[in-house]
């Protein structure tokens, strides 16, 4: 049997949980990790006790702070870095990878100013040979239970339905249900963007209100995701999907959402550098407000939520205000114009 390596950039709680997923008979991981301490302490004791407590790591999986050497004959490339730090990592790797070798992209957001999505960056730093082989992952799965085997579905989208077959084929296990969908915008938006609504519903259990409240939140939030989405070229029906509502539901709700969890913060009245602090891993909301916040200002496109979260984060608006705002809004119909009339 061929023995496969699998280099994980990113030794964060995603990265680490697929990573252990990734780990067969047949394939050995490497999980990159910047800091040698992360990786000397993965290594000493199987488990990554920093980001993802409590998982048992198989002896396949080894970490290494050397981008080289955990590069090495890699024929998949999983790469789980934070937004804000995939640039700087595709440029770390250019002309360290094989044309043929699989990437598998697992970052979730939206750039500020530039409002490029994960894949965009990608096709920015790679070759059009290598893009083609670069395959997007979302959907609703938290690392804890994904690493746990608890039952997960996730989607798949990339230009290249070839790599998106081949990659659903590598990841699919009992436990980790993988669809394909060719709808790359959809996929990265419907990821990226409820992160936004995640943070805000969490604002809204800080504050205290209840179930009406976050119903109302997910439901709206969906409808002006879907809204700047469809804007941007992506198919409706990908919203309704595990991209869309799915992940939209599991992070509204889920004890694990890091973006919920830091909205709760906020609403209770912390500031954001010390929410952040506090929560001390990466919370993708923050930027994907900015960048979505611009892009509806850009393409005058209504994102009341957005908006409002917005002016929390970037412009020192209470959590209450923001609600108040919400709230009293000027009177509108339910579906847009046009979708259904009154006769
Ligand atoms: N944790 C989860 O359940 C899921 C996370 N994701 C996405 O995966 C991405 C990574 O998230 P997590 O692993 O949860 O974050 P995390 O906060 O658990 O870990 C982030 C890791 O990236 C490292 N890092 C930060 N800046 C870096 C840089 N410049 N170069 C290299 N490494 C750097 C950190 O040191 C840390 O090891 C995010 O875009 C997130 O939205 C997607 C689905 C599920
Ligand atoms: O994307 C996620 C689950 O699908 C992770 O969400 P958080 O970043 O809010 O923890």
């Amino acid at each position: 049997m061929e023995l496969r390596k699998v280099a994980v950039l990113g030794a964060g709680s995603w990265g680490t949980a697929l990573g252990r997923l990734l780990a067969l008979p047949q394939q050995q991981v490497q999980i990159w990790a910047r800091r040698p301490e992360l990786a000397k302490e993965i290594n000493s004791y199987r488990e990554n006790r920093r980001y993802l407590p409590g998982v048992l790591l198989p002896a396949r999986v080894r970490a290494s702070s050397d981008l080289d050497e955990v590069l090495k004959n890699a024929s998949i490339l999983l790469i789980a870095v934070p937004s804000s730090a995939l640039q700087e990592t595709l440029e770390k790797i250019n002309g360290k990878v094989s044309p043929e070798t699989l990437i598998i992209n697992t970052t979730k957001g939206l750039e500020p100013k530039t409002f490029r999505r994960p894949s965009e960056i990608y096709k920015a730093q790679l070759s059009e040979e290598l893009y083609q082989r670069v395959v997007t992952l979302s959907g609703p799965s938290h690392a804890e239970e994904v690493a746990r085997d608890i039952p997960t579905t996730v989607v798949l989208s990339s230009e290249n339905r070839a790599s998106a077959e081949e990659a659903q084929d590598l990841l699919m296990r009992p436990h980790f249900r993988v669809y394909t969908n060719p709808d790359l915008i959809g996929v990265e938006l419907g990821g990226a963007l409820k992160n936004i609504i995640a943070l805000s519903c969490g604002v809204a259990e800080g504050l205290g209100f209840g179930d009406n409240t976050k119903a109302a939140l997910v439901t709206r939030g969906l409808a002006e995701i879907s809204r700047l989405g469809i804007e941007m070229g992506a198919s409706p029906a990908t919203f309704s999907g595990l991209a869309g509502l799915g992940d939209l539901v599991v992070t509204c709700t889920s004890k694990h959402s890091r973006n919920m969890r830091f909205g709760i913060l906020l609403g209770k009245g912390k500031s954001c550098s010390d929410a952040l602090q506090q929560i001390g891993q990466t919370v993708e909301g923050i930027r994907t407000t900015e960048a979505a916040y611009q892009l509806c200002q850009h393409k005058n496109i209504k994102m009341p939520i957005t908006v409002e979260c917005y002016k929390v984060l970037f412009e020192g608006l209470s959590p209450s205000e923001a609600v108040e705002n919400l709230m009293q809004r000027s009177k509108t119909n339910e579906v847009e114009e046009g979708v259904k009339d009154w006769s």
